[in-house]
């Protein structure tokens, strides 16, 4: 059947109203003859044109994405006149179809869900050669918490049935938001769930059993240097933040210890030596035995850590000389004990040395390169515009791989 050029108004009659927007499937929209010359041109190319994938095999024509823009390659004339003739129907917004994918599917063979990727214009258009197949569609997985597990089966939402030479074009939330496949199987029972049997010529029951089927996918890819411009990998626009190890990230881990005031100054250095004598500190060297009391206006300005709870007796109430033994510790300048809470391990980094000095003064041997990197300064601009180039080719290779149909693994 012949289509004049015409605009996507003339396209209305076309549309699949059983199916969400935007679906028009073209029966009929080449001939036969143009079917077998278009499976000829497709059969005539050099064979390193394919690539084998798992379960189809793959021709790319029209050039590959790449960060600097796209890799334009000439389309051969036999597509370019059907990238204008499906142009001309309005289906790209006014421009041309720039990129052809051609899937080669014996019977048996299929795709998995997918979407296309954000490189293209919003359109895809598949002309089907040589046999039938079903296009089935899914809702993308949501990660709502407490949703039940989602299967393809229960994503599932509806297929398309594409005949030898028809025209189909896929906008809106069809092509956007759903995934489109093909189960991989060598009949197809028609059931309601096919949105466009009466427009395929189909009824519900019937058994199609499929051929080999060639698909020429046209999309319109948009410039690539566009797409960077002010883009998140502008080196300026983000900030490298260090994966730190658990016990780098974890909050300051407290014991509680007995302290007591030191009453009388001139006695602190003979009670530091006889504490650290018979109440050593063990493992807790990182803890500073004396503090300053704050804004001491207060009896006593100092105040010394004597034991661990752990290590004292259980008493309801402790005196000091609960806690020592009778000889060893002269008990002049020392007030009565309470209990403080004291960092449980060294800080190993600046936000857990802070935290911790709060509760008793803790001593910290910093690791420079923590600190820098927690600071987001440990990579200058030299080595981030040349982590951007990275992720960039990173992205652009799965997005072309993406739009090859290729799927992601890890
Ligand atoms: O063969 C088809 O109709 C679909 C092909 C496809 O989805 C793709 O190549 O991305
Ligand atoms: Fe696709």
């Amino acid at each position: 059947m012949e289509h004049p050029a015409c605009i996507l108004e003339d396209l209305k009659q076309f549309v699949v109203n059983d199916a969400p927007p935007t679906v028009y499937y073209l029966p009929d929209f080449i001939s036969e003859d143009e079917e077998s010359y278009l499976q000829q041109q497709v059969y005539k190319s050099p064979k390193t044109k394919w690539t084998q994938l798992s379960g189809r095999r793959l021709q790319n024509w029209g050039g590959l994405p790449h960060p600097k823009g796209m890799l334009a390659e000439k389309m051969p004339d036999w597509l370019h006149t059907y990238c204008g003739k499906i142009s001309s129907l309005g289906a790209f917004s006014g421009k041309t179809a720039n990129h052809v994918l051609v899937n080669e599917y014996k019977a048996g063979e299929g795709i998995m869900p997918h979407e296309d990727g954000p490189l293209y214009h919003p359109t895809v258009t598949t002309i089907s050669l040589g046999s039938h197949t079903l296009l089935d569609f899914y809702a993308p997985v949501s990660i709502r918490e407490g949703d039940a597990p989602q299967t393809e089966e229960n994503r599932f939402l509806l297929s398309l049935l594409v005949k030898p030479r028809s025209l189909l074009i896929l906008q809106d939330e069809m092509y956007q938001r759903l995934l489109h496949g093909i189960q991989p199987r060598a009949q197809d029972a028609l059931t309601d769930k096919v949105a466009n049997l009466s427009a395929a010529g189909a009824s519900p029951g019937e058994t199609l059993t499929r051929g080999t089927r060639v698909s020429l996918t046209e999309k319109t890819m948009e410039p690539q240097t566009k797409r960077w411009k002010g883009s998140a990998c502008d080196a300026d626009s983000w900030v490298a933040f260090p994966v730190l190890s658990d016990q780098q990230s974890q909050d300051v881990e407290l014991v509680e210890a007995f302290a007591a005031p030191i009453v009388d100054k001139k006695e602190t250095s003979r009670l530091l030596r006889e504490l650290n004598a018979v109440r050593p500190l063990n493992g807790l060297q990182h803890v500073k035995r004396v503090r300053a009391v704050r804004g001491s206006g207060g009896p006593h300005p100092l105040e010394v850590l004597v034991c661990l709870v752990s290590d004292a007796p259980d008493l309801k109430v402790v005196s000091i000389d609960d806690l020592l033994p009778p000889d060893g510790v002269q008990r002049d300048g020392l007030g009565e004990p309470f209990v403080v809470k004291v960092p449980a391990r060294p800080p190993l980094t600046r936000p857990q040395f802070e935290l911790a000095s709060k509760h008793w003064p803790t001593s910290f041997h910093e690791d420079k390169q923590v600190t820098v990197a927690l600071r987001g300064e440990l990579f200058g601009p030299l080595r981030k515009a040349r982590m951007s180039a990275y992720m960039a080719a990173a992205l652009t290779a799965a997005e072309t791989g993406a739009a090859l149909g290729m799927e992601a693994v890890g």
